[in-house]
């Protein structure tokens, strides 16, 4: 009561001081907007006091054409501003209320229709429209890669090694970018003067699956490393007392067996370093760079847990010197922690699918030989295929001046490259995705062995990949394949590490492969009925189908392998975000090559996500 007193008051004096009286709820003026109460003059008596709720106004609409009049704007401030309302009026949120007839909100809703489940991801860093459109306009520029300032004998060793056998080459969007950058060009905005200053450039390099991004920064490296060797006073020294030694004992042949114990001034110090994240990627990048020095002269060592000690110490230290070394983060920050002046000659320190060597698995072992290799450092170059959220913040914080080069389909998934979605829940497979899984390659089997290959009598063997989530789930899905005559092999982290690059091998290699030719296999289904009566024991496998070679797999397979071969990829899990949906699924349709992923679905899947990934694909849209 006491608390009313004032409100009534209030209300008296100032109904006194109106000419004509008025009802109460007329009153103030924020009140009645949000009461929505009309004054309605009643057909039988036009008294002023009479009042309705008109039929045609709901609380909280906003249309006032049904009447003619229009309702004052809905003001929040007052005391009872905030009763009835329908909407939060947050101040930054537009007050308007979405209404589907409007034009306007049917162009904002056509904005926010893509991408809603990945949304809720929030996993990849956005690159603006602007942005991309920048790069097109560079990339323009560059035509063949005798456009770029590198030395002769790299020139050749791009078409006689590196690119060997290919027709019309030209280096490819990342390339056209990461190249001139990575070699001095000085992009607009920076100034020669400013960038000499600096101590060290610092790069990332960020484009598409299988677009030839180790090329990208590969080239400048060596390129790099030959220029500095040249103006190496040390090695000139080195390579003067090892003329004396030869002429002293009159042998000029370079045939000649080693005539001196003198180490070379990069023996156990690289010029530059590559880290990869698996023992298969050493091996895959390694292989390049070594066919690279054939024709460029200058020496390379891999190393990885898969190569004993003894080899790795012999490939360290071999008194011809080391210019470019191959490691895991892993081996090279142990090696580092005992003999840190493995890292003190290194100028040029590249960090290959940094999104996986930032994340926290990895990250302090990457950061602990950034660190190591700054006093003398001069680039560092962080590649990869996606940058994820983490990443990107991380870089904003480390290093605010890096240099982004970015192509414009990044975080795109090539057109090229078809998604079909297989459900698991429905006929025949009945919630089984082992079955839908089976039963997807022998279809790819199936139309292979329909048509003949390049050799008479002979087909294509497709070469598939499998991709789970879970480790564990390798070896199960194997198994079952194996039982429905499939050629499967499981690769995992519990694969010893000598046999990956082995059983990877078939996959990367571009060469076709072919078996004799068979008659019709038929379906998984006619061939083995998957329904056994309780109690029996299951036929046995019928056939076997020649020309499929299945590769069951974790993340482990899906970082930078270059399986130029495969053309399909089949996602039996639904992955757990974009960025591995990009990675998985660049597998297949490499450079320019045609691919198709299969997604199986299952009851606890996100479908939302697969449908929009889906859509993505098809308009050839970068995923978020
Ligand atoms: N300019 C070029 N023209 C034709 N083929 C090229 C060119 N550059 C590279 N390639 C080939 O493209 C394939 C893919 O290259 P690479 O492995 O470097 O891709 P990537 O971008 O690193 O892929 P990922 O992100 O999956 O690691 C390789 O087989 C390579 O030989």
């Amino acid at each position: 009561m006491m608390r009313l007193k004032p409100l009534i008051c209030l209300l008296c004096s100032f109904r006194a001081s109106r000419k004509a009286p008025r009802s109460i709820l007329q009153w103030p003026h924020q009140q009645t907007a949000s009461l929505n109460l009309k004054y309605q003059p009643s057909k039988s008596a036009e008294r002023p006091s009479r009042m309705s709720l008109t039929k045609a106004r709901e609380v909280g609409s906003a249309d006032s054409s049904a009447t003619g009049t229009r309702t004052p704007r809905r003001k929040q401030d007052g005391p009872f501003g905030g009763m009835n309302l329908k909407v939060a009026g947050i101040r930054g949120l537009p007050d308007r209320p979405r209404d589907s007839k409007d034009p306007r909100n049917k162009r904002d809703e056509r904005k926010d229709r893509g991408f809603k489940a990945l949304k809720m991801q929030r996993s990849l860093a956005p690159v603006s429209y602007d942005q991309r459109t920048r790069i097109k306009e560079r990339m323009a520029n560059v035509g063949d890669f005798a456009a770029f300032p590198l030395l002769e004998s790299v020139q050749k060793a791009i078409v006689e090694q590196a690119l060997q056998g290919m027709e019309d080459l030209t280096p490819t969007p990342v390339q056209r970018i990461a190249i001139p950058a990575l070699l001095g060009e000085v992009s607009k905005g920076r100034t020669r003067s400013k960038r000499q200053q600096r101590p060290r450039e610092e790069f990332l390099l960020a484009a598409e699956t299988g677009s030839g991004k180790t090329l990208a920064y590969l080239i400048p490296t060596i390129n790099a490393v030959k220029l500095a060797e040249s103006a190496d006073a040390e090695v000139e020294a080195h390579e003067k007392a090892l003329e004396e030694e030869r002429q002293r004992k009159n042998d000029l042949t370079l045939v000649s067996p080693p005539l001196s114990n003198i180490p070379h001034p990069t023996t156990g110090r690289p010029r530059a370093v590559i880290l990869v994240p698996t023992a298969e990627l050493v091996t895959q990048v390694g292989n390049l760079i070594k066919l690279m020095s054939h024709t460029v002269k200058f020496r390379s060592a891999l190393i990885s847990s898969s190569f004993s000690g003894i080899v790795i110490r012999n490939r360290l230290f071999s008194p011809k010197g080391i210019d470019i070394l191959v490691s895991t983060p892993h081996l090279l920050a142990s090696i580092a922690d005992s003999d840190p002046n493995i890292l003190s000659r290194v100028t040029h320190l590249i960090i290959d699918e940094a999104d996986s060597l930032m994340d926290r698995g990895f990250a302090p072992l990457t950061s602990a030989i950034i660190d190591r290799s700054s006093p003398s450092l001069q680039q560092l170059i962080l590649c990869s295929a996606t940058i994820p959220r983490s990443l990107d913040t991380y870089l904003r914080k480390r290093f605010p001046d890096i240099r982004r080069l970015v192509t414009p389909n990044l975080h795109a998934i090539p057109r090229r490259v078809q998604l079909g979605v297989v459900d698991v829940e429905k006929p025949p497979y009945q919630g089984n995705k082992n079955l839908a899984c089976a039963d997807t390659i022998w279809s790819i089997g199936k139309a292979a062995a329909d048509h003949d290959g390049p050799v008479k009598g002979e087909m294509d063997v497709k070469r598939i990949l499998v991709f789970v989530n879970e480790r564990e789930t390798t070896q199960a899905v194997t198994e079952y394949l194996v039982s429905k005559g499939i050629d499967a092999i499981a690769l995992s982290r519990d694969t010893p590490e000598e046999r990956q690059s082995e059983m990877l091998a078939s996959f990367t290699s571009a060469k076709p492969l072919s078996a004799p030719k068979i008659d019709h296999p038929g379906s998984l289904a006619d061939n083995q009925p998957n329904y056994v009566p309780l109690g029996k024991t299951p036929p046995p496998v019928k056939r076997s189908l020649p020309n499929v070679k299945v590769l069951v797999t974790t993340d482990l397979g899906s970082r930078g392998i270059d399986t130029l071969a495969v053309r399909h990829v089949i996602l039996y899990d639904v992955p757990h975000s974009t960025i591995d949906f990009i990675h998985r699924l660049g597998r297949t349709g490499r450079m320019g090559r045609r691919g198709r992923g299969i997604v199986l679905v299952g009851k606890h899947d996100r479908r939302d996500v697969v449908a929009e990934v889906k859509d993505g694909m098809f308009k050839g849209q970068a995923l978020i």
